[in-house]
């Protein structure tokens, strides 16, 4: 009934303006999936490639799609997954970009659920999956690659974590991001939008971290129930390994200095959450962060992990971070990415799933978190292709999909 019987790929555009990959997954029995590419701004070193769109289209066409087509079953996910690990001959899709492979993996899946007549999460997650939901955590202030001008800390993000239901989550950090604007048009302090919709104020990290606490504060007590924040350091794009250090517009800090301001972060915010503090390559400063502040916060691994099995093993020998951010494009495919989760909860850690900052009005995302019980997914807050994501989750928590 699954069997895939047409694939068609074409360029549509991402949030940025730029060209992505549309796959369209048809089945034998009238099926059907598409399935979009998201983009990374802040990419990680060790992430599967993205190649330009026509490019990884035409080589899609031709090394995937005879291998796909009329052979494998789209109901069979891994089966798909790895004729486009063989249909690619590279260990990081180099060969068809990862950006052509996640987009048919994702239209497989769907078109799969598709025959099923069930919603995505529930072919991806099973009916015994968990009864949770994820807490969005939604971007408010950034910069860092995603805005020029603004903060060097790339993304300070609301988390309700007492937030009732997925709705009243995702309304909560709707009213943050509005709150923000209110206090910096009090401030007198302008401000355009990052990549991801968050506010991009010329403004210090510290005076960010003041503003962000001012306004989940207010929020909350609106709300009535409790809001914390956290961060994307994306610490690999502040490293300068010539300096040896983190470049802040305000000078430069050694490791030792990074892990102690982020811990003293962690401490005088209540941060829940904390991705990317450092470099990329330092699983050990990783470790050490992770065993002064483990117990009090998520130390999430994006550019470290980078959706990838063998770098969370190491991280997890190593005891590098407490979690991991999933990315499907990161690495390539739904199995893929499904397998590092899997990983990751055997071994005691989180994992959190991710859009990137390049997005489209795409929602597997959204099911992936419910199917796998996610604790957070980042998706930012507002923008139609943030709330994309975020309505689909009211709608997935209201049986409505
Ligand atoms: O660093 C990140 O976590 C992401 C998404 O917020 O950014 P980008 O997609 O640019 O890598
Ligand atoms: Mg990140």
């Amino acid at each position: 009934m699954t069997l895939i019987t047409d694939i068609r790929l074409r360029r549509v555009l991402d949030s940025r303006g730029n060209a992505t990959v549309e796959a369209d997954v048809l089945t034998e029995s009238g099926g059907f999936g598409r399935g979009k590419a998201p983009s990374g701004a802040s990419t990680g070193e060790y992430e599967a490639i993205e190649l330009p769109a026509n490019e990884a289209i035409a080589n899609a066409r031709e090394e995937a799609l005879p291998r796909l087509i009329g052979e494998v079953h789209a109901g069979n996910q891994r089966d798909v997954d790895a004729a486009l690990h063989a249909a690619d001959g590279t260990d990081d899709f180099s060969g068809i970009g990862a950006n052509s492979a996640v987009a048919i993996s994702m239209a497989a899946a769907k078109a799969g659920a598709d025959v099923l007549g069930a919603p995505l999460y529930q072919h991806l997650g099973g009916t015994f999956r968990g009864n949770e939901y994820p807490t969005p955590l939604g971007n408010i202030i950034g910069g860092g690659e995603h805005a020029a001008d603004a903060t060097n800390i790339q993304e300070f993000l609301a988390a309700p974590v007492g937030a009732p239901s997925v709705e009243e989550a995702v309304f909560a950090n709707a009213a943050v991001h509005q709150e923000v604007h209110d206090i910096l048009a009090d401030r007198d302090l302008p401000a355009g939008k990052g990549d991801e919709g968050a506010w991009a104020p010329s403004v210090s990290d510290d005076e960010a971290f003041e503003i962000m606490d001012e306004a989940v504060e207010t929020v909350a007590d609106d709300f009535g129930f409790a809001i914390s924040f956290g961060l994307d350091v994306a610490g690999a794009e502040l490293y300068d390994a010539d300096e040896d250090g983190y470049v802040y517009d305000d000078g430069v800090k050694s490791t030792q200095e990074q892990i102690e301001y982020i811990a003293g972060k962690v401490e005088e915010y209540d941060l829940v959450y904390v991705e990317d503090p450092l470099d990329e390559n330092d699983y050990e400063a990783f470790a050490d962060l992770t065993a002064q502040v483990g117990d009090q916060t998520l130390v999430c691994g994006d550019d470290l992990f980078v959706t990838n099995v063998e770098r969370l093993q190491a991280g997890i020998n190593a005891d590098a971070g407490n979690s991991i951010l999933i990315k499907p494009n990161q690495i390539g495919t739904l199995t893929d990415a499904v397998d590092a989760i899997e990983l990751a909860t055997a071994s005691g850690y989180e994992s959190v799933v991710s859009h990137r900052s390049g997005e489209t009005e795409d929602t597997t995302i959204a099911h992936l978190a419910v199917a796998t019980d996610a604790p957070f997914i980042k998706t930012g807050a507002v923008g139609g292709e943030r709330t994309a994501k975020l309505n689909e989750l009211i709608r997935i928590e209201d049986n409505a999909v």
